[in-house]
């Protein structure tokens, strides 16, 4: 998947970042190159060079980066960072604008013979602006790249408009779409607990699989994207694109080789046999939810619609469970539930393979089948109990835990997603970057569901914040005699 080991040093490269001053290029991006810098990654003639519209200078930026290093990497080295920031350039600029004063940005990139790599960290609506000037003033090379932040579009018909105004400057193999959780350690784990356990590689499909949960919960509520969020919701932000990917990756058939196309086009065809949710299935399959005041990590916390703060109140749900099927010789009849929500009780994502049932009779009425427990995070791990004899008379079952830790952060591994991401685009591999058909194929499934809640005159249903969501996700699985993993081990 990678061709080049997480501990050599990359080619020398120029980084330019739209939205240099932005809340994800502080908290995210430059931390991650920080890290891979400090692990020797990164040559130190290698640049960073933030624009965004803002008037700073090298000075104001650089201060600015060294703030929020101390705020988002715990163990910063103060000689690192000062090695570090001496990298980092800064051009004011307005990216959209072709008649800005591109020439500062153009003086700067002055060596063609370096790998040249785009990050647009702005507004999605920005980006076909952003690579048409690219292009017309002569920035974009052979080896430039184009790294490009969730969300790509709203619905399928801006997709499609946004990989298309995009396109026209630059090619599908130099277009990276990042989506932050396909470069998670635990997620990547998928392929080789899959394809590397001949056992579970056998037991992968409908005769052995009873159900599927996918689970992204988060504590947090509108940490001040507001503005964002209640235009985008939680199928949006999370479904359409984190918990899609990982499906794709638990569902898909083995590919025939761990390259980027192989590997795309495997999930793309999961994508592409989802079972589309028609207007009958839509009640029964899908469940939004909008918290209501609650306790958050032992606080009282106001309701959504408080903290937005807006004129009318909003119906933008905040959590989203739903049963998908997936429509194929492997998958057929066996729901995948994926469910994602913020102020839930606890910081979770984890994917819970449950098998088939034993057969009734040998141990009483038959016994539950086993489950394999993907911990994502926090405390990446692997976990399959296995069943086996209480000690003493008779044929009582335990379970005898067989867990694995995955520690992403052990030597080699990423503390943070983004670290490996951003160098693939620099190595040039896309094999964790999402192709232009995956997004729209997840865009043409979303979509009517996001038309029909547009249709329907109600609205999200109430859950308490601190809660696992509304009662009606609970009760979306009770109906086929399924339960939450929390519920289940209650
Ligand atoms: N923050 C996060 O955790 C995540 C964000 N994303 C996505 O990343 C992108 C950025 O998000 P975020 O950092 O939160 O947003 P912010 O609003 O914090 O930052 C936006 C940045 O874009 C710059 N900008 C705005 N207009 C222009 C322009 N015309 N030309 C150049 N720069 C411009 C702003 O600076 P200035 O005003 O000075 O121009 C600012 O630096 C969005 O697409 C978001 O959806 C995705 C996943 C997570
Ligand atoms: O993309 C996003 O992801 C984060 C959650 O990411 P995680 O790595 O912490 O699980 C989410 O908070 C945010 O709303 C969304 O835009």
């Amino acid at each position: 998947m990678s061709h080049i080991a997480a501990s050599e040093r990359v080619d020398t490269f120029d980084y330019v970042i739209f939205g240099a001053t932005g809340d994800l290029t502080m908290r995210k991006l430059l931390p991650a190159l920080y890290r891979r810098f400090a692990a020797g990654q990164v040559p130190d003639d290698a640049r960073i060079v933030g624009t965004a519209r803002s008037p700073l200078d090298d000075k104001a930026w650089r201060e600015r980066a060294r703030q929020a290093l101390g705020e988002h990497v715990n163990d910063a080295d103060s000689s690192v960072v000062d090695r570090f920031l001496a990298m980092l350039r800064y051009v004011s600029l307005n990216g959209a604008d072709a008649n800005a004063h591109w020439d500062g940005l153009r003086s700067l990139l002055d060596r063609d013979d370096r790998v040249r790599v785009f990050y647009l960290a702005t507004a999605p609506a920005l980006y076909g602006d952003i690579a048409r000037n690219l292009d017309a003033k002569g920035l974009r090379t052979e080896t430039s790249r184009i790294v490009l932040e969730k969300p790509i579009g709203t619905d399928l018909d801006t997709a499609r408009r946004v990989n298309e105004d995009v396109g026209r400057y630059f090619p599908e193999n130099s277009i990276f779409r990042i989506d932050h959780y396909l470069g998670k350690e635990a997620v990547q784990n998928i392929i080789a607990l899959r394809f590397a356990n001949p056992m579970l590689e056998r037991m992968w499909d409908r005769q052995s699989v009873d159900y599927v949960q996918v689970t992204a919960a988060e504590t947090v509520g509108l940490e001040g994207r507001g503005g964002y969020y209640d235009g985008s919701g939680a199928l949006r932000d999370m479904i359409q694109n984190h918990l899609l990917q990982v499906l794709t990756v638990v569902a898909m058939e083995r590919p025939v080789s761990l390259d980027a196309d192989a590997l795309r086009d495997e999930k793309v065809r999961v994508l592409a046999s989802l079972k589309p949710l028609d207007r009958d299935d839509l009640g029964a399959s899908v469940v939004r939810g909008q918290y209501v005041e609650g306790t958050s990590g032992g606080k009282a916390v106001p309701a959504y619609n408080d903290e937005l703060d807006g004129e009318a109140p909003s119906r933008t749900e905040t959590f989203v469970a739903l049963r998908a099927e997936i429509d194929n010789a492997r998958w057929r009849g066996v729901p995948f539930y994926l469910r994602s929500g913020k102020r839930l009780p606890r910081k979770l994502t984890e994917i819970v393979v449950q098998f088939r049932a034993t057969e009734p009779g040998l141990f009483g009425d038959g016994h539950p089948g086993s489950r394999l427990v993907i911990r994502v995070q926090p405390d990446a791990s692997v976990t399959l109990p296995l069943f086996v004899k209480h000690p003493g008379n008779g044929f009582a079952l335990e379970e005898a835990d067989a867990s694995s830790r995955l520690d992403p952060g052990a030597a080699g591994g990423f503390q943070d997603a983004y670290e490996g991401l951003l160098l693939d685009a620099v190595k040039g591999n896309p094999a964790l970057f999402v192709r232009k058909d995956e997004t729209e194929a997840a865009w043409a499934w979303v979509t009517p569901i996001l038309e029909a809640w547009q249709r329907d005159e109600g609205g999200p249903d109430a859950y308490e914040a601190g809660t696992w969501g509304p009662a009606s996700a609970r009760h979306m699985l009770q109906r086929e005699g399924h339960a939450w993993a929390e519920d289940a081990a209650a």
